[in-house]
């Protein structure tokens, strides 16, 4: 094992991140902003706007925000959108990692991988090459279990994405709350934090930081729920407006 690389780089993002903010920048394939190009230029964006790490998807975009900046990336590779979706096989895991990034996020629900692989083969591999492993989960008990495989960080990403049902619209606060109760690795706050007080509500629930993506980096989902206010408001029974 590679320690004194894992050692020294855990170190490195654990202080550029404690506290502070990781920005999410990503675009779904048919996306208008899908692709490196655009990433990139949102990733600088954030930055801009005082975001200490970021979270990109896909082996393209991690490598052209790579070449761009030093802070902490946490990388992961979608594939598909059932099951183990975040980097489900080693191959997507290594891409990831070769690409540049600093901490490899990997679906941590238990549910099975598509290569057979375990989160603790790939925090083996990841480890012997200096790489962080960020489980992302659902639950206190796929926490625990992520924490005994060897993950470096526990993220409550998945919290709402793992059943049947719509995803509800806040976060999952409670769920941050008992993780990093239950937990000695950093726990992430990550999953519908779309206000500043979302975020500091979660850091003062003990997590270590707070990544934000669609709040920050999905104009068109922002543009929605501008739309749907607007949309909802009462009629008026000003007959001035009218005469306007
Ligand atoms: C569930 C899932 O696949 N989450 C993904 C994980 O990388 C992204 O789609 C989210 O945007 C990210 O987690 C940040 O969350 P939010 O955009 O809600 O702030």
């Amino acid at each position: 094992m590679n320690r004194p690389a894992l050692d020294e780089r855990r170190l490195r993002v654990l202080d550029a991140l404690r506290g502070r903010l990781v920005v999410s920048c990503q675009a779904r394939d048919g996306e208008p902003l899908h692709g490196p190009l655009h990433m990139r230029a949102m990733a600088l964006s954030a930055l801009a706007g005082g975001a200490s790490g970021l979270r990109l998807e896909g082996p393209d975009d991690v490598a052209a925000v790579r070449a761009v900046t030093t802070v902490p990336v946490i990388g992961l590779w979608k594939i598909g959108s059932e099951g183990a979706y975040i980097t489900p096989t080693m191959e997507s895991v290594r891409a990831v990692a070769s690409a540049g990034a600093d901490v490899v996020a990997v679906d941590g629900t238990g549910r099975a991988r598509p290569d057979g692989s375990t989160l603790a083969d790939v925090v083996r591999e990841m480890h012997q090459i200096g790489v962080l492993v960020m489980a992302d989960v659902a639950s206190v008990d796929q926490g625990v279990a992520a924490q005994e495989a060897g993950a470096d960080l526990v993220g409550s990403t998945l919290s709402g994405y793992v059943g049947d049902d719509a995803p509800p619209v806040g976060p999952d606060l409670p769920l941050v709350g008992a993780l990093a109760s239950a937990l000695s690795v950093p726990v992430v706050a990550e999953g519908r934090i779309s206000t500043p007080e979302h975020a500091r509500e979660a850091l003062a629930l003990g997590a270590t930081t707070v990544v934000v993506g669609g709040a920050i980096t999905r104009p068109a989902a922002i543009t929605e729920r501008f739309v749907a206010a607007l949309d909802a408001r009462p009629a008026t029974t000003d007959t001035s407006e009218v005469a306007r």
